[in-house]
């Protein structure tokens, strides 16, 4: 599962532009809380001098994101934060009358959540627990002090269990979200052509099952081309040879056709097309230009490399099935008449 989601323990789908969009949303956020506290007359003095020095620091990773890595920055971003976060709650706590839990308590629980933010899940869990234990035991050791040794295990505890929720219910989430891009890339990848990268019959078949049930009144064209005597250059030129036509097959009909239009690797050099059409005249024109492009390409040193083609119309079948028989047997004729041409 890591080789296909990332390549290493560290890396996340965070990008720099994002990264750098919750750096500011942090240093918004420290100055309006600084702003709050300081015009409710509620501010400490650890904080009057925190809050600055926070929003600069954030300020310099935002203008060191144009130059350093994004993983450097993301530990930093997230000492910085946890740090800050961690030794305010307990510094309120100090100033406190017994048996209170400062509202500094409340922002704790980001910490477990930036790490799942930033980090991969591997590194977010052992990011949470470190930050975990340091939290209880900072707050532990604030509260003993004030508090006797019942209350301060009671405070202790009931913090304990929340933020283990919080970290239990992040872990679940991202584990969940991983799974399902999982699955999800796999899905792709089995439907995928590993030489060409288009459909494979299978990915083919699946999405036009979906798209004839789903447009049973749209007019669309299959086509199926294949290779004039592949065999042959494979037999002259070597498999690899015969593997770049294939490629360069699959490229030239990403570029002739229409993002819409359905392109697939339907068997070794067999390749099917389904055009979404106005006119019949449309797609002959079409299929005659895929004809002649392929003749133009140059692969090694081919002489000439020629498909032929057969078309079939959505209105001349009352199922999609008929019309690959229908197409067949076409493309079947147009290889004995001669090969390199339409029949429709
Ligand atoms: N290089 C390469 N060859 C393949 C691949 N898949 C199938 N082939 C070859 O494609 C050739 C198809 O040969 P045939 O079915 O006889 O067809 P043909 O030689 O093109 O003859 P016609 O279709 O009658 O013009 C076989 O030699 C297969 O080994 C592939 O992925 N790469």
């Amino acid at each position: 599962m890591q080789t296909l989601l990332s390549s290493n323990d560290n890396t996340v789908l965070l990008s720099k532009k994002m990264f750098r969009s919750l750096v500011l949303l942090a240093m918004v956020g420290f100055a309006m809380i600084w702003a709050i506290d300081f015009y409710s007359a509620i501010i400490i003095r650890f904080d009057a001098v925190s809050y600055p020095i926070c929003i600069v620091s954030l300020g310099v990773i935002f203008l060191l994101s144009y130059k350093i890595s994004l993983n450097v920055l993301q530990h930093l971003g997230y000492f910085i934060i946890a740090g800050y976060l961690i030794s305010s709650s307990i510094v309120h706590h100090e100033l406190l009358p017994h048996q209170e839990l400062s509202s500094a308590v409340q922002w704790l629980a980001l910490n477990y959540v930036m790490a799942y933010l930033f980090f991969s899940r591997q590194r977010a869990v052992l990011l949470t627990i470190i930050v975990f234990v340091i939290t209880m035991v900072g707050h532990f050791w604030v509260l003993s002090r004030y508090d006797s040794l019942d209350e301060t295990f009671g405070m202790i505890l009931n913090m304990a269990v929340a933020h283990i929720i919080y970290i239990i219910l992040l872990w679940g989430i991202v584990s969940i979200r991983e799974k399902a891009v999982y699955t999800n890339t796999l899905e792709q990848q089995v439907q995928l052509d590993p030489l060409t990268q288009l459909l494979n019959r299978r990915g083919f078949e699946k999405k036009i099952t979906h798209f004839s049930q789903l447009k049973q009144s749209v007019s669309y064209a299959l086509l199926i081309l294949d290779v004039d005597h592949f065999k042959q250059i494979n037999d002259t030129y070597g498999h690899l040879v015969g593997d770049q036509v294939l490629i360069g097959l699959s490229q030239k009909l990403r570029e002739e056709l229409r993002h819409n239009d359905i392109i697939a690797r339907w068997g070794g050099e067999e390749f099917a097309v389904i055009i979404f059409y106005h006119s019949v005249g449309q797609v002959l024109k079409l299929a005659q230009r895929l004809r002649l492009s392929v003749e133009q390409m140059q692969i090694d040193n081919i002489a000439q490399i020629t498909v032929s083609i057969g078309v079939g119309f959505s209105h001349e079948v009352s199922h999609i099935e008929q019309l690959f028989e229908l197409v067949d047997t076409r493309l079947y004729n147009a290889k004995k008449a001669g090969r390199n041409c339409i029949i429709s």
